[in-house]
């Protein structure tokens, strides 16, 4: 199982992940959890999405982290976080997804790739 990724993802029958877990079992009418259920189903799609997205991005962000460390470069850059969050919000607007949103998230982001690089700095010091 530790070395079946898809074990836990539900890609897997034999998964420990259920698609149907809810709180709401027995509140709701069986057609209105079958759309729930539905709905849902795409849900699990882009959350997965979104961890491979991330993780893709940190693997990048590490790379900074360990240019920055070996350069001697502060962790954060603020004219580059400016410009991205006004790039961002635009396209966030056109996405219309809210852009105090999509500010925020990259913020909670960025953050922590700030503490990645502070410790990969750390650590060589
Ligand atoms: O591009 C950089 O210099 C990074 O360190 C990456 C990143 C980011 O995660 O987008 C993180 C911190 C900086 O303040 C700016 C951007």
């Amino acid at each position: 199982m530790i070395d079946d990724p898809a074990a836990e993802t539900g890609q897997n029958p034999a998964s420990g992940y259920d698609p149907h877990a809810s709180s709401l079992q027995g509140e709701a009418d069986p057609a209105v959890m079958e759309e729930l259920y539905a709905i849902r189903g795409s849900i699990d799609n882009f959350d997965a999405t979104l961890v491979y997205l991330l993780a893709e991005r940190f693997k990048c962000t590490q790379r900074v982290g360990r240019l920055k460390a070996e350069h001697s470069l502060p962790p954060s850059d603020p004219g580059r976080e400016a410009a991205q969050i006004k790039r961002l919000r635009t396209l966030a607007e056109d996405a219309e997804l809210d852009p105090a949103f999509a500010e925020k998230f990259l913020n909670f982001i960025v953050s922590e790739v700030i503490q990645h690089h502070r410790a990969i700095a750390a650590d060589r010091a």
